[in-house]
C-alpha cells in the first residue's frame, strides 16, 4: 500500500503485502504546506542542494501538485514558470508491484529553448540501526565525500560512521543489507549518473527540528539523482526521465 502526503506526489508510506514499512517518516516531520517533509520521497527539482536565496532542493517538494490519477501526478506549469522563468512540464508516477515499488519523474521542455536542471528522487529508507547496515553496489567507484570536502574511492561494502553525505557517480544499483530487520533493499535506476547516499549522524540529527535527537539512527537515504556532477540539458520538445525502483526482500 501507497500514501501520499496531501496535495503533493510525495510518498510518504510504501508497505507491500507482506512486509513492513520501507520508508523512514520522522516523528517530527512538518506535514505543512510551504515545508519539506523529513521523510518518504521528496522530489528535488529543478536543482538538486542549495541556491542563493531559493529554497533548499527546488521548489517541487514544497508545493501542490495536481493529481492525474491515483498515483500519477502532475506540478502545475504555471507554477514551474513562475518559480523557475522557464517553461516545463513534471510529471511523478509511482507503480508498485508486489515486493517492487518503480518511481518515475519525467520532465519535458516546453520551452523554444534548452535548459539545464539537477534533480533526486530523496528516498528515505526506514533501517533497523544505521550501524549495523551496509550497502554494497559501490566497490571501486568514485565519490564526492560533501562532509569532508573531498573526492575518494568506495573500498568494498559501505557501512555508516557518522554523518555520511556523498555522490557517487554510478549508474550502478545499491543493494541495502539491514539484519536486524531481516530484509534486503535493491535500489536500482534509470536516467541517473549520481547516487546520492546520506545519514546525518549524531550532532546534525540533533540541530535538525524536524527529526528527533536520535533519528539519524533508524533512516538512511539512498537517492537516483542528476547533481551538479551529471546535470541533464533538454533541448525544446526533449523529455528526459528519472526511475528509481525498490525491490524488497526477506532473508
Ligand atoms: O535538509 P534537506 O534540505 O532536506 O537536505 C537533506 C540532505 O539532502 C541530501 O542528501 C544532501 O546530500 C545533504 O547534504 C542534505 O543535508
Amino acid at each position: 500500500m501507497i500514501s501520499f502526503a496531501k496535495h503533493t506526489a510525495h510518498l510518504i508510506s510504501w508497505i507491500p503485502e507482506g512486509h513492513d514499512e520501507v520508508m523512514y517518516l520522522s516523528t517530527q516531520a512538518f506535514m505543512e504546506a510551504g515545508k519539506p517533509i523529513r521523510g518518504g520521497v521528496p522530489i528535488c527539482w529543478p536543482w538538486f542542494g542549495s541556491l542563493e536565496n531559493k529554497p533548499a532542493h527546488g521548489f517541487a517538494r514544497i508545493n501542490s501538485w495536481n493529481t492525474i490519477s491515483e498515483n500519477s501526478f502532475s506540478l502545475p506549469e504555471q507554477l514551474i514558470q513562475d518559480e523557475w522563468g522557464n517553461k516545463a512540464s513534471l510529471v511523478f508516477t509511482v507503480t508498485e508491484d508486489g515486493n517492487k515499488l518503480k518511481m518515475e519523474l519525467t520532465t519535458t521542455n516546453l520551452d523554444s529553448s534548452e535548459f539545464e536542471f539537477t534533480q533526486a528522487l530523496h528516498t528515505y529508507f526506514k533501517v533497523s540501526d544505521i550501524n549495523k547496515v551496509s550497502i554494497k553496489g559501490h566497490d571501486k567507484q568514485a565519490y564526492y565525500d560533501k562532509v569532508l570536502d573531498d573526492n575518494d574511492i568506495q573500498k568494498g561494502t559501505l557501512i555508516f560512521n557518522g554523518e555520511t553525505d556523498r555522490i557517487y557517480t554510478t549508474t550502478a544499483s545499491s543493494l541495502l543489507i539491514d539484519p536486524g530487520l531481516q530484509r534486503e533493499i535493491l535500489i536500482t535506476k534509470k536516467g541517473s549518473n549520481s547516487t546520492v547516499i546520506w545519514n546525518p549522524g549524531p550532532e546534525k540529527s540533533v540541530e535538525m527540528k524536524d527529526m528527533p535527537d536520535d533519528g539519524y539512527l533508524t533512516m538512511c537515504c539512498v537517492e537516483a539523482a542528476n547533481t551538479h556532477l551529471d546535470p541533464v540539458t533538454l533541448q525544446p520538445g526533449a523529455s528526459h526521465t528519472i526511475v528509481q525502483e525498490i525491490t524488497v526482500s526477506k532473508f
